[in-house]
């Protein structure tokens, strides 16, 4: 049978579910004059289920009596839970059970036969209004689910009692549970123990006090997922009043790749990357403490450097894998000597350093404990090692510094330890050495003097003082710059007594340059005046300095730097320099000598001269030691010598001047035997430029 259509359909699409015909066609008539369109007509249950799938209409307006076994409750709760359409019941029971079981199915409204035009018409519009406002809700509410699954994050959602309400996909993959294992249960199941029981307790106390761990700011907790893996979690809860209901709102980010990488950047930065050892970082760190810790408890602690002996030559001749090798094994042998609270650091090179904590309160007995761990890891590392299949032997210099309390300085104790362990490399490797005060009073002395030799070239308290040549006649030539050091406390200090530590620290390069630089400019302003206008300036050159690759260079500089005449300027070199690489000293010679520079070979006679090579230098002038000179007049072999000196220079086409120079005796004496100039006290000290002026009108021809 066919109900009335609509003449107007813009209103609603309406299924009719009425199994009397009369009653049906009635209501559609009424439907259609009120502007909706009847898509359908159903007698009963199924058939009306049927037709809400196939026609999906605005609204279902349902008899609760039908005709059949499924009545109209049934059929509404099954179109409301398989399509989401609002239903009215039209009916014309009213009693208090059929109500309670309609209420069930949430109709949209409920007409109660015989009813008006005008009631039919305002349930109607209510319905389908709140219809459409559902599914608009429903909308948002799937895109704000979309946006929320699209989220790397977890989102949960938890009521008042901590139970999950919603999630998103996120927490899902996260914790590896399906939505409906997580919906309604209780949060704590993601938390591992101890959390995991006592979350109601911290639900319970911010019921109670308004505090809350996690509220907030994200709190960096662990997560646990359903096979039972723990794992980082940043988590940040807001709560909310939801339809009067408090409600929790949990951001989870999974910050697993975060600690890795922080893992990573923490071992790199205090984890040695060959022995995965504490590097040095790490181990001051905890030297650090550990004074702290001694200082409380009184209890000693000891620093064992370690040094592996002749490691170099492993390295040159098998290779540095094997090197490395070594070092991993040494690395692992070396904790199985402590206890696990000690800490076993290496310091970069085959150097270990191990520090020992807790050790005994009285110092003789702390040293007998230190001393015996030493000898233990002096044991260990002898035993024979396997590199590349092969075995090797090697062994270890060990210096200990035993501490307590924070009386020196971190640094002061490293360097206590290095002069333990060189003292035991001293007494011939393969040994404990225990630090000795007396040697760190040196090494002290000799760091300090360091640092005040940088700041002093920093602070110009360097100064030349110049000592006066002559010829055969008595007539200045030239002069010789010597170094000195104008320091502040300690007065004017001679070279001898820092030129040597200058030397051994390479400070002897820069403070060389500037001795170099300086002299450039004396000379340029001594050819400013008559009386010195031809002036040659010897300047002393150490061994450090002339075996730079770019020492022609830096020469070159000096004189171009101050437009000084490089023929003015004579460098003063010594024995010492030819025993190396002879072929390479003379190429810097030959290349300066280009420019005009000369050369005297300084302290003649003193070291080791080999003939051969003499006559192969591109020398000028040989020097004659003030040793010889000064006992000339009453030691025959020094008065020979010197002969012997002047003869060879002469042989060799060199000019020779004797230094040291005190008396007259021992100028005439020289002079007799040929020496072509002088220089000493009997000419005049070494003073500085200006008073070199005074000191020429009272030469002593
Ligand atoms: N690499 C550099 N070494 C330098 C430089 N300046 C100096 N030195 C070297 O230091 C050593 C000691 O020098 P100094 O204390 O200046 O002693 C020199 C003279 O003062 C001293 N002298 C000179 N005449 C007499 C004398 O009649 N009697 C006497 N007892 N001493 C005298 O001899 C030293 C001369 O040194 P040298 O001619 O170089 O051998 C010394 O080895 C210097 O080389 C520098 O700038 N760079």
């Amino acid at each position: 049978m066919s109900l009335p259509g609509s003449l107007c359909a813009n209103k609603g699409r309406i299924l009719v579910v009425e199994d009397e015909m009369i009653v049906a066609r009635d209501i559609a008539q009424q439907l259609v004059a009120l502007g909706y369109q009847v898509v359908g007509h159903a007698t009963r249950g199924q058939e009306a289920i049927d037709l809400a799938g196939a026609l999906q209409p605005e609204l279902v307006l349902m008899d609760i009596q039908l005709a059949g076994a499924m009545d109209g409750i049934a059929a509404a709760q099954a179109i409301r839970l398989q399509f989401l359409l609002p239903v009215v019941f039209i009916t014309a029971f009213a009693a208090d059970e059929v109500l309670a079981r309609a209420k069930l199915t949430e109709p949209f409204g409920y007409i109660l036969k015989p009813f008006s035009e005008r009631e039919l018409r305002t349930v109607l519009e209510m319905a389908l209004y709140k219809h459409q406002a559902d599914s608009q809700a429903r909308d948002a509410a799937r895109h704000t689910q979309a946006i929320l699954d699209g989220m790397v994050d977890g989102v949960i959602t938890l009521n008042a009692q901590g139970l999950i309400t919603s999630i998103n996909q996120a927490v899902s993959t996260l914790f590896g549970y399906a939505p409906e294992e997580l919906l309604g249960h209780n949060v704590a199941m993601l938390m591992p123990s101890p959390h995991r029981s006592l979350h109601g307790g911290y639900l319970r106390r911010h019921q109670h006090t308004g505090a809350g761990c996690a509220m907030g700011q994200g709190r960096e907790v662990d997560g646990q997922r359903r096979d039972g893996s723990v794992f980082p979690i940043s988590v940040s809860v807001s709560e909310l009043m939801h339809n009067g209901q408090t409600q929790f709102i949990g951001l989870v980010h999974d910050i697993t790749q975060r600690r890795r990488s922080e893992e990573n950047i923490y071992r790199l930065a205090f984890y040695d990357k060959l022995t995965g050892l504490p590097n040095r970082r790490l181990l001051m760190d905890r030297l650090k403490q550990a004074l702290i810790t001694s200082t409380r408890t009184g209890q000693h602690g000891a620093l064992i450097l370690l040094d592996l002996d002749h490691f170099k030559q492993i390295n040159e001749t098998f290779g540095l894998d094997a090197g490395d090798e070594l070092l991993q094994q040494v690395g692992q042998r070396l904790p199985t000597c402590v206890r696990d609270d000690d800490t076993v650091s290496r310091f970069g090179g085959d150097e270990f350093m191990v520090m020992l904590e807790a050790l005994s309160s009285q110092p003789q007995e702390a040293a007998i404990q230190a001393e015996a761990i030493a000898q233990k890891i002096l044991l260990a590392l002898a035993q024979p090692y396997r590199l590349r299949g092969h075995t090797h032997g090697t062994t270890p210099s060990i210096g200990v510094v035993m501490f307590r309390q924070a009386q020196v300085s971190l640094d002061d104790l490293l360097k206590m330890t290095d002069v333990a362990m060189y003292q035991a490399k001293a007494a011939g490797r393969n040994t404990v050495r225990f630090f000795d005060p007396a040697l760190q009073a040196l090494a002290l002395a000799r760091t300090a003097l360091e640092e005040n030799l940088r700041r002093g070239l920093a602070l110009q308290e360097f100064v030349l003082h110049y000592q006066i040549q002559v010829d055969h006649q008595g007539l200045p030539t030239g002069a010789e710059a010597l170094l000195r050091w104008q320091h502040p406390v300690r007065g004017m200090v001679p070279p001898a007594q820092f030129i040597p530590l200058a030397e051994e620290t390479g400070f002897i390069l820069p403070l060389g340059q500037w001795v170099l630089e300086s002299a450039c400019r004396q000379l340029v302003a001594w050819s400013h005046q008559r009386a010195t206008g031809s002036w040659t300036l010897a300047v002393n050159v150490s061994a450090l300095q002339f075996a730079q690759p770019d020492f022609v260079a830096h020469v070159t500089s000096a004189l171009q730097a101050t437009s000084a005449n490089p023929t003015l300027l004579k460098l003063e070199l010594t024995e010492s320099m030819l025993v190396g690489d002879v072929q390479d000293v003379i190429t810097k010679m030959n290349a300066l000598k280009a420019q005009g520079v000369s050369f005297a070979l300084d302290d003649f006679g003193t070291g080791y001269s080999s003939l051969s090579y003499l006559k192969r230098l591109p020398l000028d002038q040989l020097k004659i030691d003030q040793s010889f000179v000064r006992d000339l007049l009453i030691n025959p072999n020094d008065a020979v010598i010197a002969q012997t000196i002047v003869a060879l220079g002469h042989n060799l086409g060199l000019q020779v001047i004797a230094e040291g120079v005190e008396t007259v005796g021992q100028h005439d004496y020289l002079a007799s035997i040929g020496c072509d100039a002088f220089q000493g006290y009997y000419f005049g000290r070494p003073v500085p430029a200006a008073e070199l002026a005074c000191l020429l009108k009272q030469i002593r021809p």
